[in-house]
């Protein structure tokens, strides 16, 4: 039994190691077939790494919005050394897509046969409201867009830059020469304040503290992980959400109470509209709608304007040139008004080069970084498959910053809009489609108004050059706030003595 059992034993040895031996040989050519296959059935679907099963690469993500160069920076590493144009990611278990040419953006935003919808998250959906602008179905957004856009015509932007000149004078006029002051935080204040009297006459300063510290908390949310523990940032913009709505159900029902009271904003519009198209059976926009969607424009209106402005004004301490050139143009323009007058919708349009200046401002900071869409069928974008279900995000920042489209991008030149000659979908500040930015004529009204006021009251020196983005903000925002010294020119003319 023993020499049999010992020669069974090393005939199983022997086959055990010739097996280990084929597998050794075999196995690299078994991955080497197996990739070749997977790459010849994906030769068609973006570039790009889908990170670790589940979590792709979300960890990588929330790196790079915890450091100083933005979550943006996610994608600019994966597009400039790595992928190109098109690549495809997964964040948080879902396939992302970004895409950076002009021509994708044109297809996407467009929503060419309707292949692409706006991507919301629920849980901000949660935060802002299901029935806001930003959350809306395709068909429900078509109806309240239709309710909001006539709030943004033209006269509607006269009366608001009148409304905000008084407040960044008020604001301005506060200064000390000498003052060092943090630009970030004054027009966050002022902006914020413009909001809310445009859409509900709010001018009380508690009321306002109140809702302000509310709105930062339904921000902060909205880039949390959704869960509901109290001590959770999302818990918390959710409470905030409720006072806010609370608030607004008040503010509506005495406004009804007393037979809809003077006010001229955008909600007794709506109230107005709510009944006049209660007895002519047309679309009336409910009082939920209502809320969400005052919130919604407070959100999409206040934060954006504020970063703009700031960029602004940090490119332009560190542009002389530009600056000059701004200052000159600005002192003539105020040469021309009666002391104490208000900024006037025409006034805006006799500063063409200030508004090459917020234009090239917008473009060198992109202020929302990328738009993302829903691709609702299965579709072909850059040559590459994109499967129904994927989000797609046409990358605006790399667009701006493309060497193709604006001649050495990152150079601050307000003269390379002279001529109108850049390509369409090139500039994408705003977005561009059925989602473009509602407000944009009022956003670039504030900011001229803003330029206009500061460059003609006071110099001032950026103290901090540091170029670093804030964490954890919708969006780009600068961490250092762009604190400067100011120091008041005295050109014979008081405009802020009113
Ligand atoms: C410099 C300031 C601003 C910038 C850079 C900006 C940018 C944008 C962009 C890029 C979009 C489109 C996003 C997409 O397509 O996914 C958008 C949408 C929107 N913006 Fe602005 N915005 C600014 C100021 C404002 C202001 C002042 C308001 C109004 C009070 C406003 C209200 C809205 C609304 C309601 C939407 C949603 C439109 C829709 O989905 O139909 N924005 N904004």
């Amino acid at each position: 039994m023993l020499p049999l059992s010992s020669c069974l034993h090393s005939c199983i040895c022997f086959y055990a190691v010739l097996l280990l031996v084929a597998l050794l040989i075999l196995y690299p050519r078994f991955v080497k077939m197996r990739r070749y296959r997977n790459q010849a059935a994906e030769a068609d679907i973006p570039p790009g790494s889908c990170g670790l099963p589940l979590i792709g690469e979300t960890i990588q993500f929330m790196a790079a919005m915890n450091n100083g160069r933005g979550f943006y920076d996610f994608v600019r590493a994966r597009r400039l050394s790595r992928y190109g144009n098109c690549f495809k990611t997964n964040i948080l278990g879902l396939p992302q897509v970004f895409v950076s040419s002009t021509e994708s953006a044109r297809k996407i935003l467009n929503n060419e046969s309707g292949k692409f919808t706006k991507r919301y998250i629920k849980s901000i959906a949660e935060l802002v409201g299901d029935q806001s602008l930003l959350c809306a179905s395709h068909g429900h957004h078509k109806l309240i867009r239709g309710c909001l856009s006539y709030l943004f015509s033209t006269s509607s932007v006269s009366v608001f830059i009148k409304q905000f000149d008084e407040l960044v004078v008020k604001s301005l006029g506060s200064w000390q020469d000498g003052d060092k002051i943090v630009v970030l935080h004054q027009a966050t204040e002022i902006t914020f304040k413009a909001m809310c009297r445009m859409l509900m006459s709010l001018e009380n300063e508690p009321e306002l503290q109140m809702l302000q510290e509310d709105i930062t908390h339904v921000c902060e949310a909205m880039l949390a992980f959704p869960i509901r523990l109290p001590w959770t940032r999302f818990y918390k913009g959710l409470k905030a959400r409720k006072r806010i709505m609370s608030s607004l159900d008040l503010i509506m029902t005495e406004r009804r109470r007393c037979s809809h009271g003077n006010q001229k904003d955008f909600m007794q519009c709506l109230l107005v509209e709510d009944e006049k198209a209660g007895s002519d059976e047309t679309y009336r926009m409910t009082d939920t709608e209502i809320k969400d969607n005052i919130l919604t424009m407070i959100i999409a209106g206040q934060d954006t304007t504020a970063s703009a402005i700031t960029w602004m004004v940090k490119y332009l301490g560190e542009n002389q040139d530009v600056l000059d050139t701004l200052r000159a143009e600005q002192l003539h323009r105020a040469e021309k008004m009666s002391p104490g007058q208000f900024l006037t919708l025409e006034d805006l349009a006799e500063m063409p080069y200030a508004s090459k200046v917020v234009k090239e401002s917008l473009r060198m900071a992109s202020v929302v970084p990328w738009f993302p869409r829903l691709a609702l069928q299965d579709c072909e974008i850059e040559g590459f498959k994109i499967k129904k279900g994927w989000n797609v995000n046409v990358d605006a920042t790399s667009i701006h910053l493309d060497p193709n489209q604006y001649n050495e991008p990152n150079k601050f030149n307000p003269s390379r809009f002279n001529d109108d000659s850049k390509a369409p979908y090139s500039f994408l500040a705003f977005g561009m489609g059925a989602r473009t930015c509602l407000g944009v004529n009022m956003a670039k009204a504030m900011m001229l108004v803003f330029l206009h006021r500061l460059i003609t009251t006071y110099k001032w020196k950026v103290m901090d050059s540091d170029s670093s983005i804030e964490k954890w903000t919708l969006f780009s925002r600068l961490k250092s706030g762009c604190p400067v010294q100011v120091t008041c020119i005295n050109h014979g003319k008081d405009v802020t003595s009113t």
